[in-house]
């Protein structure tokens, strides 16, 4: 066979992967609407074990190893079960509006950007997109109405939590609806023929040049230029057209701009992953059927052994949690707000009780949010 008709085969057979891969997702949807009827949790991982299983004896008598195959499903079933879980969360909360607007950090090509269109697109068909300058302006778009939702960068894997985030919401009437993790990777990014030992400047957020700190450390007499966002940057290298100056961002995002990559991998940390909130004007009810987290910031006051005992009402009712965070109080030196994500839904028994004891115990309380859980760790296809 000549090189173009092996190609052509090539294409027609990705062209049939996809076409069943929509299908699959159909049938995905599908699953979710018999599973409300029956009252089953969306996700089972003992179906996901014994389906891994079978693809993996199946791809054996196809020359397929079992390491490629299950990379494979896991993506697969983790679409899956996110779809379901937007669906069921939508019909449950009468989310069905066909257009989103949503506010972010950035223009197109920002890591808040591509956040945004990974958890919109499974949830509606088209999003308005308001690139704003700063988390403040954010906030505001929602709750002046110019928004429906919001998108906020919380932690990081490298570089930890955003406290600017952090403060914002000790004080916004807003709720948080959902949350995402995307992995990001860092790159150098330039005009076509940039020439890595003539740079002069790098720009980019305070975030992502934080996230990269060790390998800025190893630049000299490079001017570090703080910007907006990293789309921000994108556009003031383009807009100089001075080779001597080059961003740090995202590379889809670069190519936006045409720019190109010089270095890849520059995060402190390998796995460079940020969590995300997904912030609106009414807080959402989750269903039954999907894993809930719940965040609550509380003061304990200062007597001694305070925070103890508040977190020992989460161990009494069997609530584990999977963050603790502190910030200042502004107005009251060395007074802190403990900031916890529990995994657990605001309805259920267990969770109305402690809340009802901390409540007793605290001096302020107050829910940000209970929303579903993004975190879908990948089974694991053991025998
Ligand atoms: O079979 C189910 O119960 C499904 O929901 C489908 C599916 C899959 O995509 O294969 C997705 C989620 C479950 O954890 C198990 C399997």
């Amino acid at each position: 066979m000549e090189l173009n008709e092996i190609r052509t085969a090539i294409s027609e057979t990705d062209q049939q992967l996809l076409s069943l891969l929509s299908k699959r997702r159909k049938l995905a949807l599908a699953v979710a609407e018999a599973k409300l009827s029956q009252n089953k949790p969306i996700r089972d991982q003992q179906r996901e074990q014994e389906l891994l299983l079978s693809l993996i004896e199946k791809g054996k008598s196809l020359e397929l190893d079992a390491h490629y195959v299950t990379r494979l499903f896991q993506v697969v079933i983790e679409d899956s079960v996110l779809q379901q879980q937007a669906k069921v969360q939508g019909q449950l909360n009468g989310d069905n509006s066909p257009v989103v607007r949503v506010a972010f950090l950035g223009g197109q090509g920002s890591y808040s950007y591509w956040a945004t269109q990974k958890y919109f697109t499974r949830r509606a068909e088209r999003i308005i997109e308001l690139g704003c300058d700063s988390f403040n302006e954010i906030v505001k778009a929602v709750e002046t109405g110019h928004a429906d939702y919001a998108v906020l960068p919380i932690e990081n894997t490298s570089s930890g939590s955003i406290n600017e985030v952090y403060d914002i919401l000790q004080h916004t009437r807003l709720s948080i609806v959902g949350e995402l993790t995307h992995p990001i990777e860092h790159c150098l990014l330039g005009l076509p023929g940039t020439d890595l030992t003539k740079i002069r400047q790098v720009c980019s957020h305070p975030q992502v040049i934080a996230q990269c700190s060790q390998f800025l450390l190893g630049l000299t007499n490079v001017k570090i230029d703080y910007c907006e966002s990293s789309s921000a940057a994108f556009a003031k290298v383009k807009e100089l057209q001075d080779p001597s100056i080059i961003a740090i961002g995202g590379e889809e995002g670069g190519k936006l701009y045409g720019l190109e990559v010089l270095t890849r991998q520059l995060a402190n940390q390998k796995a460079n992953i940020s969590r995300f909130i997904v912030v609106a004007r009414k807080s959402v009810n989750v269903a039954k059927a999907i894993p809930a987290k719940t965040t609550f910031i509380m003061y304990t006051g200062q007597q001694p052994g305070a925070l103890v005992e508040a977190l020992l009402v989460l161990k009494q009712h069997g609530i584990s949690m999977s963050k603790l965070e502190s910030r200042p109080i502004n107005g009251n030196p060395w007074e802190e707000m403990f900031y916890v994500d529990v995994s657990a839904n605001l309805n259920d028994y267990a969770m109305t009780r402690a809340l009802e004891e901390l409540n007793n115990l605290t001096k302020f309380i107050k829910v940000l949010g209970c929303y579903p859980s993004d975190d879908i760790t990948p089974t694991q296809p053991e025998r």
